[in-house]
C-alpha cells in the first residue's frame, strides 16, 4: 500500500533523510520511531505529496508521490504534529469545510460527517467552538478531518503529544480500531506508543534507518545471551565467583540490589535448574528468579546511540519483557 525506495530529501547541504526505504502492507499498521531531528516529519511530508524527495520514490497505493500528488492526496489521511483546525469555527463547521474540500455535497457529505463524528466520538461537541475543546478533543477533530474521505492509508505524525494519559489511551485505542482496514503510519519518538499500537517498527536515526522488525524480534535480535535475574535471602560475599562454578554460566553481573545478580549464558540454554540446584545447596534461601530480556527502550538507546554513550550495560539490560 505504501511502498518507499531509496529516498533521500537534502535542505542545502543538509541531508535530513538519506537513503530511505521501507513498505507498508494494506492493513498494517507501522511505527516509525526516532528521536527528534531524525526524520520522521520529512518522510512523513514526501509522502503526503507536500514535498519532493531529492533523489528515489515513494508511492501509495500504487500512485507516485511526486508524479501523481492529487491521486495520493485522495488516498490518504494526514493529521500534522499541529492539527490543522480553525479555532473560530464549531467541530460540524469545521467537519463541513473539509468535506466540502475533499469533493462531498448534500447526502455523502452528511453521511461521511456522521460516519467520523460516531467513530470519534464527536457528538456532543459538534456545536463547540473548537477553540474551546480539550486539547484530547482537539485532537479528535483533527483524527477526524484526516479520516472524513474515509482513506486507506492513515499518516499520523506525533498523534498522542501533548495529551494527557487517558487521551493518550483513547487515541491508541483508536488508531489500533483502524488497523485491518487501514494501512497507517505513525510517528512517534515515544517507545510504549510503538509496541502498544504498532505491528512493525521502523527505527529512524540521523536520516537512515537503523533497524526494522516487530517490537518482540527487534529485541531477540540485540539480545547477545540468555540472562536470568536471581535474588538471594543470604548471599555469601563470594557468591559472584562462585556461581561461575554452575556449568554454562558465562558471566555474573551485579545489581543495585546487593542480594540479586545477574547470571548470563549461551542464547538458547537454559540453566535455570542448574542455578536454582546450586543456590539451594549452598542454602542461600532462592528467594526469586525469572528471565530478564532487552526492552524495546534498550534496543532504541543501542541503536541510536553510539557505545561510548550508552549508560552501564548492567542497567541498559535490566528491563523486563512485557
Ligand atoms: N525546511 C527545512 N529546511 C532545512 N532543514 C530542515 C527543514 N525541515 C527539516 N529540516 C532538518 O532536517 C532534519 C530532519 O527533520 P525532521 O523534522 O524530518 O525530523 P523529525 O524526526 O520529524 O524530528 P521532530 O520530531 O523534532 O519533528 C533536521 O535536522 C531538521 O532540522
Amino acid at each position: 500500500m505504501i511502498e518507499v525506495r531509496n529516498i533521500t530529501k537534502r535542505y542545502g547541504h543538509l541531508t535530513a533523510i538519506d537513503r530511505v526505504t521501507f513498505r507498508v502492507d494494506k492493513g498494517e499498521v507501522l511505527a516509525f520511531l526516532g528521536p527528534n531531528g531524525a526524520g520522521k516529519t520529512t518522510t512523513m511530508r514526501i509522502l503526503t505529496s507536500f514535498i519532493p524527495a531529492t533523489e528515489g520514490t515513494a508511492h501509495v497505493a500504487g500512485f507516485d508521490c511526486a508524479e501523481q500528488p492529487e491521486e495520493v492526496k485522495k488516498r490518504i489521511g494526514y493529521l500534522p504534529e499541529t492539527p490543522p483546525v480553525y479555532q473560530e469555527l464549531t467541530v460540524a463547521e469545521y467537519l463541513t469545510f473539509v468535506g466540502k474540500v475533499r469533493g462531498f455535497s448534500g447526502t455523502e457529505l452528511r453521511t461521511a460527517m456522521e460516519r467520523v463524528m460516531e467513530r470519534l466520538a464527536l457528538g456532543s461537541v459538534q456545536h463547540r467552538l473548537i477553540a474551546n475543546l480539550s486539547r484530547g478533543y482537539r485532537q479528535r477533530v483533527g483524527l477526524a478531518q484526516a479520516l472524513i474521505h474515509d482513506p486507506p492509508v492513515l499518516i499520523l505524525d506525533e498523534p498522542t503529544v501533548g495529551l494527557d494519559p487517558k487521551q493518550i489511551i483513547e487515541i491508541r485505542e483508536l488508531i489500533k480500531s483502524l488497523a485491518g482496514s487501514h494501512s497507517v503510519i505513525l510517528s512517534t519518538h515515544i517507545l510504549p506508543e510503538a509496541t502498544a499500537v504498532c505491528q512493525r517498527v521502523v527505527i529512524i536515526n540521523g536520516g537512515r534507518i537503523v533497524a526494522e522488525d516487530t517490537p518482540d524480534q527487534l529485541s531477540a535480535r540485540l539480545r547477545r545471551s540468555e540472562k536470568i535475574s536471581v535474588t538471594l535471602k543470604a548471599p555469601a560475599a563470594d557468591m559472584m565467583e562462585r556461581f561461575r562454578d554452575v556449568a554454562g554460566v558465562e558471566h555474573v553481573l551485579t545489581t543495585s540490589d546487593p542480594r540479586t545478580v545477574l547470571i548470563e549464558c549461551a542464547l538458547g540454554k537454559d540453566i535455570r535448574e542448574d542455578v536454582a540446584r546450586f543456590a539451594v545447596g549452598q542454602n542461600w534461601g532462592l528467594l526469586e528468579m525469572k528471565p530478564v530480556s532487552m526492552t524495546l527502550e534498550d534496543v532504541f538507546l543501542r541503536l541510536t546511540q553510539r557505545e561510548d554513550e550508552l549508560p552501564n550495560s548492567n542497567e541498559t539490560t535490566m528491563g523486563e519483557r512485557h
